[in-house]
């Protein structure tokens, strides 16, 4: 069960914002204060004292189980859980949580979840230039960068999980019925010659999308199943859907340092945010190593708030191109907040297996 929590950081010296609130709206809309100039909600990025207060008496920790969860697969649900339908060349999952109002696609090339629907509310951003070859990754939502994040190792951009088939290999639902879910799978033996050569190494990637009360979760798991270890980097590289990128805030990575990937390729680029709420005013391409474990992003025009929960993912990417050159035209639509295990690369020895989550939730 979802239960709501609010932490109350300093945006000035003048007022608080509450943050990783799923309520806010509500609270605002119910604030004593309202009407009388003092509640200026979230509108205005500020919060009153009278919100603020409730809040802080609400103070209640999200409880999320999060990990991987064992499914159940009754074949008379499956037609009710899931359906399967064609996009360009590409088959594409559809998965309900009617209880929790949720809905998510997901495609079995990349097994990129490309759309994610609470109360009937697109949640990602999917670009008009997604291609739906096969040939290329899908641009938006969801890709997972495996074994490679970015440029840095012998495969091409973001690493082969983006753009390879994988197998559907369970649709089901948890024993309590709480939350639907799919595991989909991909080894080197789903891998083409070419990305072998490159990266030669026996593994099983496993990957479980799950819809329920506590939002959408998203577990991967690899084990090394050959004799010689490997290393790799990975990142999910979350694409949120957003009303303006510019009037959005940033909350949980202020005081981290980033390597500014815009303007050094290598690790040695670094500065440091300040302002809790920090805004997107130009290209930003960043990594952000050791960030805490729970992120959010709160869109002013949407009012909404997205919060990402984090486990086993040291490091967060922020990426928006801001109409430089080769944008896509979507741009200010979007913000990906991407987090991964990219700045020190995970070892695995023969028969070892690493698992990382992520927990996403907004009203
Ligand atoms: O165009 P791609 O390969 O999907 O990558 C998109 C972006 O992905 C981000 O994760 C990277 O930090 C950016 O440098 C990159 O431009």
């Amino acid at each position: 069960m979802t239960s709501v929590g609010y932490r109350l950081a300093v945006v000035s010296d003048l007022n608080f914002v509450p943050i990783f609130s799923l309520s806010t709206r509500t609270r605002f809309n119910n604030c004593s204060q309202r009407g009388s100039g003092s509640c200026f909600g979230l509108r205005r990025k500020l919060g009153c004292v009278s919100c603020v207060a409730e809040g802080a008496s609400q103070s209640m920790e999200v409880k999320s189980e999060v990990g991987w969860k064992i499914l159940v697969t009754d074949p008379s649900d499956q037609q009710q859980l899931g359906r399967v339908s064609k996009v360009g060349n590409l088959e594409q999952i559809t998965l309900d949580h009617a209880p929790s109002n949720q809905q998510v696609k997901v495609f079995l090339f990349g097994a990129t979840v490309s759309s994610w629907k609470k109360n009937e509310i697109e949640r990602f951003f999917l670009s008009q230039e997604a291609d739906f070859s096969g040939q290329k990754p899908i641009r938006g939502g969801i890709p997972l960068c495996f074994p490679q994040f970015g440029p840095y190792g012998p495969l091409s951009q973001h690493g082969f999980a983006r753009i390879s088939y994988w197998r559907l290999k369970q649709m089901g639902t948890t024993q309590d019925r709480s939350a639907n879910g799919m595991i989909l799978c991909l080894s080197n033996q789903d891998l083409n010659p070419t990305w072998l050569s490159s990266w030669p190494f026996a593994f099983t990637a496993e990957y479980q999308i799950i819809l329920g009360f506590d939002g959408l979760q998203t577990h991967f798991k690899v084990r090394n199943d050959g004799e010689e270890p490997f290393s790799f980097t990975f990142a999910f590289h979350n694409y949120f859907d957003v009303s303006d990128v510019s009037s959005c805030q940033i909350f949980g990575l202020e005081k981290v340092p980033f390597y500014d990937r815009r303007k050094n390729d290598e690790w040695t680029e670094q500065g440091e945010e300040n302002l809790t709420g920090f805004q997107i005013v130009e290209p930003v391409d960043r990594v952000y190593a050791s960030t805490p474990n729970e992120l959010a992003i709160f869109d002013s025009s949407k009012l909404q708030i997205i919060k990402i929960k984090k486990y086993h993912l040291p490091d967060s990417t922020l990426w928006n191109p801001f109409g430089t050159n080769g944008s896509d035209p979507g741009w200010k639509g979007f913000l990906c907040l991407e987090p991964g295990a990219i700045k020190s690369p995970i070892l695995l020895k023969s028969g070892e297996e690493w698992q990382a989550s992520q927990i996403i939730q907004c009203e």
